[in-house]
């Protein structure tokens, strides 16, 4: 049990925190006597707390009357004010929603106050001193928050790149947290490892640098008592030996037992502050959830409760006019340089202080925790602190000291960035999906579209009804001229059965010759001026289209017009005409661009590379920025002190190489492979082909940033690109469109590319024309456009 003896060391030793654990494990304390013996030696406290003690320390955090709402008619937070001294645990507590988080946020910085101040080390969070957001704060966020197809050893390494803590520093302190948290081997991927291990990586990368503000929110969700209590011991020897202030929230109330202070939050406001012992013993709970409990009903009994703690150390119940001040107090017990002092800061001045008066925090933890207590046995009381980079200080109650060099303000810190390239590198090589979507679709797309799109369609079933039976007729001379390596001729003896077949899908378009139309062809050629109605319809070649395949039908009206030239030329001559008698009087002279034979793939192919690169690299850039955000991992990296700049240009630059290796795959299959002709330089193809898949992956950047979810991002993407597709004039020409249409047209960021690539490679055109340069002007004009706006919203609405 406990004696005068224990107690009186307890003063005499400062609080000694071995000791007492020492105690604990034994055993020997009872908190009622404990408690009969604080009472009884007052007189010896006040003394020690008297007029010799020193100034408390100060303030790590104060926030004065703060609100916030994320809509208007919804408050979050309501006049919140809190006071955590360094080198101190505050612990928030509070239901689910009451706005813990939101707290948090913003005393990062990354919530602006709608009313109220926050002071960080008596600065604004977000001002380049503190280093907040930056190397200043170590922020668990309540998300896991890791690269989980990284390995344990390369988020550290990530993590540790972007705080500047060298690479040596990096690998001593992946080795000493995987011991202290019990994580399997480095090499372990974070997708491989349970919930609670993610958590204790999560904490661990969070501590690495030894920053002097810790915000952990809810660090020990998903770890076991044993690891909890280990966790706790080690976060008060940072703060002991580093000074470090930490701030956690937990919804293990009764864990909070070993904080210095615990706030209470409900619904947006702070129901008490104070000491976790002292509000125990002045509740007259045996936990805290009871406090709580208490503090609810408390407040249910006093719907006007209005809590005030912090700066003017007393709660206030206000209940309408009326308000009753609650005696409070903060007693600061200093450790310094080992010797240990404390001191009293109450509100009200020496003489006022009374027992409840007395800082409890020193009190020996877990007095009331069964469970600790035994759980102290388990655990060495003390734990070492992790290894201590050389130059690290031996105190952070200096704000800006950190084991990392720190995170400098800059747009671009070329630490920061190329972490940032790195992570970048590792995520792509590790997602099988990222290499498929820039490598094989494309290759998979041009293929497909080089085997399959506007190719000249071969043996296209046609019906043939032929009347003459004799084999030596020009109907049959006129048959042979048919090129029949693209048209299938199926014979049917009557035009009913030609025309079933047409509509049983087996034949596309009839062509019937009369029986006589020998005969009458020789007549109406040779005795012109005899020809009667009846000799014309004889003599006439009839083809019964089938429009509903478009192609097949121009492709056999062509291929019987060309069969109809070759006919004449070989009956002329059989006539004893020139050849030339029955020729067309409109020739085709020499071409002078594109191919002799018309090829509607020529058309379509400058569109369909721009096309492939473009919306495959829309559809990369939109993954990035939202998955990242959607991950936790942009917030965990803003508070980190990573900038947008860095962001986008790691994206940026790091796709280079992807994109330029998409464009070189695309451009090598539409040339070497499927022999595509381009009359102008090569080197120019490719230069336009790059800069739209840049300018694609930019507007997939921009979506990503823009969009609420990766499921919207993924729909504008779509969404987006077909009507692209569509006005650009790949699949067909814009004159065709009616003039308000192609005039919106132009201003279809692939519109004028399209026509660029078409002029270099149909006309062999060259960039020094203004047709090409207004298409690359363009093209440069929409990625910057783009690229500067989606900056100024990331930076707005992080
Ligand atoms: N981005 C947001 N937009 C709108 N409302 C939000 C947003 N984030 C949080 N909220 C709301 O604000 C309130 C407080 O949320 P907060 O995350 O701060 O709670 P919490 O106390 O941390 O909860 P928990 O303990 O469950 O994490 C909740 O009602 C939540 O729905």
């Amino acid at each position: 049990m406990f004696s005068p003896k224990y107690y009186n060391r307890y003063l005499d030793d400062h609080f000694d925190r071995q000791y007492y654990s020492a105690r604990l494990k034994l055993k020997k304390f009872d908190t009622d006597e404990f408690q009969s013996m604080i009472i009884a030696n007052q007189q010896h406290l006040l003394a020690f707390a008297g007029p010799q003690a020193p100034e408390p320390r100060p303030p790590c955090i104060e926030t004065r009357n703060l609100s916030f709402h994320y809509k208007a008619s919804q408050p979050v937070l309501k006049n919140i004010s809190i006071n955590v001294p360094q080198g101190r645990i505050y612990a928030l507590l509070g239901s689910s929603g009451c706005g813990k988080t939101t707290l948090l946020r913003m005393i990062l910085g990354m919530l602006k106050p709608k009313t109220g101040t926050i002071r960080v080390f008596g600065m604004q969070p977000g001002t380049a001193e503190i280093k907040i957001p930056g190397s200043g704060v170590g922020y668990m966020p309540q998300d896991l928050a890791l690269f989980r197809l990284f390995s344990i050893a390369e988020t550290f390494e990530y993590y540790g790149r972007l705080y500047g803590i060298p690479m040596e520093t990096i690998k001593e302190r992946t080795k000493y947290y995987i011991e202290f948290l019990n994580l399997p081997g480095k090499n372990r991927l974070i997708t491989q490892l349970s919930g609670g291990q993610q958590r204790r990586v999560s904490l661990a990368v969070t501590l690495m640098h030894e920053p002097p503000l810790l915000i952990l929110d809810e660090p020990t969700v998903g770890v076991d008592s044993v690891l909890r209590l280990k966790i706790w011991n080690y976060l008060e020897e940072l703060c002991g030996k580093l000074g470090t202030t930490v701030i956690i929230t937990t919804h293990y109330t009764e864990e909070a037992r070993n904080s210095y202070r615990v706030g209470f939050v409900d619904s947006g406001i702070i129901l008490a502050e104070d000491n976790p012992q002292r509000l125990l013993f002045k509740y007259n709970c045996r936990s805290l959830e009871d406090v709580f409990l208490e503090l609810c009903l408390e407040r249910a009994r006093l719907p006007e409760i209005s809590v005030h703690n912090g700066n003017n150390q007393s709660t206030q119940v206000n209940t309408g006019n009326q308000q009753h001040p609650i005696p409070q107090v903060q007693i600061i017990v200093e450790e310094s340089d080992g010797n240990r002092q404390e001191s009293s800061s109450s509100s009200s001045s020496s003489s006022d202080r009374s027992i409840e008066q007395i800082e409890m925090s020193q009190i020996p933890k877990d007095l009331n925790n069964n469970d600790n207590n035994n759980n102290n046995n388990m655990v060495p009381a003390t734990l070492p602190i992790p290894p201590i980079h050389p130059n690290a200080p031996q105190s952070q109650m200096d704000n800006k000291n950190s084991t990392g060099k720190g995170t400098s303000q800059a747009w671009l810190d070329y630490g920061r960035f190329t972490a940032l390239l790195a992570k970048n590198y590792l995520l792509y090589r590790r997602n099988p999906v990222s290499i498929i979507l820039m490598n094989v679709i494309p290759l998979v797309q041009v293929t497909l579209f080089c085997v399959t799109f506007a190719r000249n369609p071969e043996n296209i079933p046609v019906a043939i009804v032929n009347f003459e039976n004799h084999s030596l007729s020009l109907s049959n001379l006129f048959i042979d001229q048919l090129d029949q390596k693209s048209l299938l001729l199926h014979y049917y003896d009557n035009v009913d059965n030609a025309i079933g077949s047409v509509q049983n899908l087996q034949t596309y378009n009839v062509i019937t010759f009369p029986s006589n139309f020998s005969r009458f062809f020789r007549q109406r050629f040779l005795k012109p001026e005899q020809i009667t109605d009846e000799i014309v319809r004889q003599s006439t070649i009839s083809l019964f289209p089938d429009t509903t395949q478009a192609v097949f039908y121009l492709y056999t009206y062509q291929k019987v017009l060309e069969a109809l030239e070759k006919f004449l030329v070989i009956v002329g001559k059989s006539m004893g005409f020139n050849p030339n008698f029955f020729g067309s009087p409109v020739v085709l002279t020499e071409t002078m661009y594109g191919q002799n034979n018309l090829q509607y793939l020529e058309f379509v192919t400058p569109g369909m590379i721009i096309a492939v690169v473009h919306g495959l690299s829309m559809l990369i850039g939109s993954f990035t920025i939202i998955r990242e955000r959607f991950d936790g991992h942009l917030e965990r990296g803003f508070v980190a002190g990573i900038r947008t700049t860095e962001i986008l240009l790691s994206h940026i630059i790091f796709y280079l190489v992807p994109l330029f290796t998409q464009v070189v795959l695309v451009l090598f299959l539409t040339f070497y492979i499927f022999d595509s002709q381009s009359k102008g330089s090569l080197w120019e193809v490719f230069l336009m082909t790059f800069i739209m898949a840049f300018q694609g992956l930019i507007f997939g950047i921009a979506m990503s940033i823009t969009c609420q979810s990766q499921v919207a991002s993924l729909l504008m993407v779509f969404i987006s690109e077909m009507p692209m597709i569509f006005t650009s004039g790949v699949l067909w020409p814009l004159e065709s469109v009616p003039p308000l249409v192609q005039t919106l047209a132009m201003f279809n960021p692939l519109t004028l590319p399209i026509r660029s690539l078409h002029y270099i490679m149909l006309r062999g055109w060259t960039l020094m024309r203004p047709e090409v340069m207004f298409g690359m002007i363009s093209a440069l004009s929409y990625m910057f456009i783009t690229l500067i706006s989606g900056f100024v919203w990331f930076e707005l609405f992080k």
